[in-house]
């Protein structure tokens, strides 16, 4: 297959690398022309990912000659820019191409997963879209560990299609149906981790810890019915899976900034700290608006909200989830 991937940042570049070892062709949209011009000098893109990217990767800065006949239109831009990127790309796809996100947010405003803000943007139809998402820390997968992924689509013969396309010894895919579930399960889990990257500063144990996977779990699975999600995809890769690898790995930026806030920093001191996209840190206000609109509790996400956005000290919000009224689980 011939691919484009727009956006080359870490978990991009490393995308492009899986697509080249699974045997596509693939254009990689960069930016920056430093970036392509490394790419082109070295096959590597230094700062995002570390290795070889592929012999069959090239790079550009001409978002329009990396779209020419690609049947796979993968985008990795932080989700709060996506709109933006998208914007003049959408009379570029061919007709039959499949999008497929590999983005983890929820966008502000409009409380749009990014699947929803591809459909608006490009005009292209729900079944053209495919969501890739699983516990797939980048850096891991350029260092060929072994890693399972899911690819989500509507239309199950395309989530095939693109499962095939980027199926590699390293690198295993399932395909599922529901897209919802998968990209929420992806969305939430990073505002989770920055309360598990909290806790752990905090010198919490592992009795908080795995209280706030399972409950953060609970919240992300009811916010996902809510939404027509499958409640069962919660406890796969897309949920549990991507929950538990997210918020316990020093390789994730939600846990890191987490712990920078959990040390005390001030949200500009932590982003000034973390140079790269983080998430969970815009999406707990989108998630959290998403969730009140639809009459969902999300007290985790609430917290992390708070403590992000309105400076609430990261103990207080602690105390307040651990003496809300009591319940039945
Ligand atoms: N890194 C990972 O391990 C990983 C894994 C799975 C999913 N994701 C998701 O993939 C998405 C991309 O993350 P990443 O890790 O590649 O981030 P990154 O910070 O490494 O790279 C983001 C890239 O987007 C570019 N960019 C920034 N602002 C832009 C704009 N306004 N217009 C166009 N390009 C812009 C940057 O130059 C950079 O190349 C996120 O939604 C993230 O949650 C990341
Ligand atoms: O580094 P993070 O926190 O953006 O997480 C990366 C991936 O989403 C893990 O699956």
């Amino acid at each position: 297959m011939r691919a484009a991937v727009l956006g080359a940042g870490s978990w991009g570049t490393t995308f492009a690398k899986v697509l080249n070892d699974a045997g596509n062709d693939v254009v990689l949209w960069a930016r920056r022309s430093s970036v392509v011009s490394a790419i082109a000098a070295t096959g590597m893109n230094p700062g995002y990912m570390e290795g070889q990217i592929g012999s069959r990767v090239t790079a550009t800065t001409d978002v329009f000659e990396a779209l020419r006949d690609a049947e796979l239109v993968v985008l990795s831009v932080p989700s709060q820019t996506l709109r933006s990127v998208l914007g003049s790309v959408g009379p570029h796809l061919d007709t039959d191409s499949t999008v497929v996100s590999l983005m983890k947010g929820v966008e502000l405003g409009t409380t749009l997963r990014m699947s929803q803000v591809i459909v608006e943007v490009t005009g292209v139809k729900p079944d053209r879209v495919a969501v890739v998402t699983g516990p797939n820390l980048a850096p891991e997968i350029a260092a060929e560990q072994p890693t399972a992924t899911v690819v989500a689509c509507e239309d199950i013969d395309r989530a095939a299609r693109v499962q095939k396309a980027v199926f590699t010894p390293y690198f295993r895919p399932y395909t599922n149906d529901d897209v919802v579930g998968c990209e929420l399960g992806g969305a939430v889990k990073n505002v989770i981790a920055l309360a598990y990257g909290m806790a752990q500063a905090m010198g919490m144990g592992d009795n908080t810890r795995a209280s706030l996977i399972t409950r953060g779990l609970a919240e992300t699975a009811r916010l996902g019915v809510a939404l027509g999600a499958d409640p069962l995809t919660f406890s796969g890769l897309a949920g549990l899976g991507d929950l538990v690898a997210t918020c316990s790995s020093p390789l994730s930026r939600n846990h890191t900034f987490g712990e920078y806030l959990g040390r005390g920093m001030t949200l500009e001191q932590a982003q000034e700290a973390a140079k790269y996209t983080v998430e969970g840190v815009k999406s707990c206000l989108s998630i959290r608006d998403l969730a009140r609109a639809h009459g969902v509790e999300m007290p985790i996400t609430e917290q992390v909200e708070r403590v992000c956005h309105e400076g609430l000290d990261p103990r207080v919000a602690v105390r307040s989830l651990m003496t809300r009224e009591v319940k039945a689980e």
